[in-house]
């Protein structure tokens, strides 16, 4: 089985390696500009930002015996919702968000001796999406896959242990924590794990697969024209992410348009991602999400990407198919999946789709992506 490093590898996307120093720039170039000045915000999307909405992404405290309930009709409705009562301490989020700080505070010359190289993931370097876009985004990222040791012996010299064994403790909590959400979605579907080989009699599912994924988003001269990270889906079962005190990540809602998702001191936000939307057979809506910046504060997030094996074939569950709903995806391998994925970005859920004019139907991840292109 291909790691989650050489499946990425054997997919490359071709990203721009003009680095720039962020601090430096007093105003916003045009490489970084989606919108010109006399644009609205219709051109930065089709769709507008909800600003009086009191509709709000659900929060589920995980110790609620209702939890699996309220995790289902969260998945199916917004595809999205924030967790507490989770069982991870505070002190590990402060512990990563000060790692992430010191990473991204480093001069632009030290982060650059961990860049990713061109056909990498691992590493300092622009989001992969951002070969998508004919703008560069105002942010930057470190991806860790397997261990952070040869990267951050690059980085810092003589604290890196310090900094590997943060990473260690915290994918070991995300781990575990994503196993349990995972018993819990698949329990909100009607799933018994044993449906599922590869979860383990205990549903530990030990053979996952996950990425760590730092990113940045410093201060912005000119932040209605700028793009922090443009609109995606994620190409997991489910992404972990914690944010800093910073606002800025937005969640796509049918009918209701961008919605804010607000820091939750101590909460996670919980992604469905493609391969999930799969697997429900369409039930569960992988949500289009996307980052906004600020003139005067900087933003970090961590998110925890996490999906199966690499050679897993993921599959509509036979349980969610029937006369009324048919199958609505063909089986997929995250590494296949991957490989769609740095082809066709956001039209990659639609390329393993069966019979899409019948079935489309059905499909809340339908054909959203011609509207995320700027105007
Ligand atoms: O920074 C965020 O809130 C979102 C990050 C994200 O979407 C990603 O890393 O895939
Ligand atoms: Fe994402």
């Amino acid at each position: 089985m291909p790691s989650l490093s050489e499946a990425f590898r054997g997919h490359p996307v071709y990203l721009h390696q003009k680095h720039h120093d962020f601090n430096s720039l007093q105003e916003l170039p045009d490489s970084y500009a989606w919108t010109q000045p006399d644009d609205d915000d219709h051109r930065l999307t089709n769709y507008p930002s909800n600003n009086k909405t009191k509709t709000v992404v659900p929060i589920i405290d995980l110790n609620d015996p209702n939890a699996p309930n309220l995790i289902g009709h969260a998945c199916k409705t917004w595809g999205v919702f924030q967790v507490v009562n989770h069982g991870i301490p505070t002190s590990l989020f402060s512990d990563i968000q000060r790692a992430s700080l010191a990473l991204f505070s480093l001069p632009l010359h030290q982060k650059l001796k961990a860049a990713r190289s061109p056909d990498g993931v691992s590493g300092y370097g622009r989001a992969r999406i951002s070969s998508f876009f004919p703008k560069l985004m105002w942010s930057e990222c470190f991806t860790i896959l397997d261990s952070p040791l040869d990267l951050f012996l690059k980085l810092w010299p003589q604290d890196y242990a310090k900094y590997c064994d943060i990473v260690v403790e915290y994918e070991a909590a995300m781990k575990k924590l994503a196993a349990k959400l995972m018993c819990l979605m698949l329990a909100s579907l009607g799933i018994p794990k044993e449906d599922i080989k590869w979860a383990g009699p205990k549903g530990e599912f030990n053979g996952a697969c996950a990425a760590l994924h730092w990113n940045s988003y410093p201060s912005c001269p000119d932040p209605d024209r700028a793009m922090g990270l443009a609109a995606h889906t994620d190409s997991t079962l489910l992404t972990i992410l914690h944010q800093n005190n910073v606002n800025g990540l937005q969640v796509l809602k049918e009918g209701e348009g961008w919605v804010a998702v607000p820091p939750l001191p101590g909460g996670l936000v919980i992604n469905v991602g493609d391969l999930l939307h799969i697997l429900s057979n369409g039930l569960y809506p992988s949500v289009l999400h996307r980052v906004r910046v600020n003139r005067t504060r900087q933003r970090f997030s961590v998110a925890y990407l996490y999906g199966p094996p690499t050679n897993v074939q993921i599959s509509p569950q036979v349980k969610l198919v029937g006369p009324t709903r048919p199958v609505l995806y063909r089986s997929v391998t995250w590494n296949e999946y991957l490989g769609t994925k740095a082809k066709l970005f956001n039209k990659a859920l639609s390329a393993v789709r069966l019979s899409s004019s019948i079935n489309g139907l059905f499909d809340v991840n339908e054909d959203k992506s011609n509207d995320f292109q700027v105007g």
